[in-house]
């Protein structure tokens, strides 16, 4: 099962309407920074009871001392997978991994590396000056030398990052766009069949199903068209 569905939405009402237009059999759901900060640890537990395994999707980005304790909290909700940003460093992704491991945690961690938003030019505007894909391919092997589960990155960067960091290394790809999809604010986009064709775990869509006009079936399309 390797759709996960974002949430992202600003109240109970829209969340839950959309989580039972959902089947926890065919995608696993995103909660987010909105989400989250409107309703807080609540809405979790209302789609665990739902059976969904939850990705909180809130991208730390502290000190290690202070991203490791919020990925326990995190991981003390029952969530089933939750992220850090692989810029925050070596120290940081080892603390937090480490942490997690001493509490026998079956959360997965995996981390950030280039938000699918930012483009060559966004990067080099940051005073970084290798492109996207190459950045990927560094912030990815320093968070498998942490130890650290996988990454989010773009499937655009999945073929490359299969080879080099082998087959256990969760490859989870937000920016997926339906060939009929707007791009919106992505900017590092694949559709779901190259997605997978390529060799990810996961791939992350939002307003792609839940601002279709009719949520559930788009999510029955996405599902069957990757089988
Ligand atoms: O690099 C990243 C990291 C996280 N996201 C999140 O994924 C979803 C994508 O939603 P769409 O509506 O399908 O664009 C959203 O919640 C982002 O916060 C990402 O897009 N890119």
């Amino acid at each position: 099962m390797s759709i996960i569905v974002a949430l992202d939405v600003n109240n109970q009402r829209d969340a839950l309407s959309l989580a039972d237009q959902m089947d926890p059999k065919l995608c696993r759901l995103k909660v987010g920074k909105e989400l989250f900060t409107r309703l807080g640890p609540q809405i979790i537990q209302e789609l665990h009871q739902r059976q969904f395994d939850v990705f909180l999707d809130l991208k730390f980005h502290d000190i290690p001392n202070t991203t490791a304790q919020a990925v326990l909290a995190a991981a003390d909700l029952g969530v089933w997978m939750v992220n850090v940003h692989a810029s925050g460093g070596r120290e940081m992704m080892e603390t937090t991994i480490s942490r997690l491991k001493k509490g026998n945690y079956n959360t997965h961690l995996i981390a950030v590396t280039v938000l699918t938003s930012m483009s060559n030019d966004d990067l080099h505007e940051l005073g970084i000056q290798a492109n996207a894909a190459e950045q990927v391919v560094k912030l990815a092997a320093l968070t498998k030398s942490c130890g650290v589960d996988g990454v989010v990155c773009s499937a655009q960067e999945s073929k490359i990052l299969r080879a080099q960091l082998g087959p256990d290394f969760l490859l989870v790809t937000p920016g997926i766009r339906p060939a009929d999809s707007a791009t919106d604010d992505q900017k590092r986009i694949v559709t779901p069949q190259q997605a997978i064709q390529d060799g990810v775990d996961y791939m992350v869509i939002g307003r792609p199903i839940t601002k279709a006009d009719n949520p559930q079936q788009k999510l029955i399309e996405i599902y069957q068209s990757i089988q």
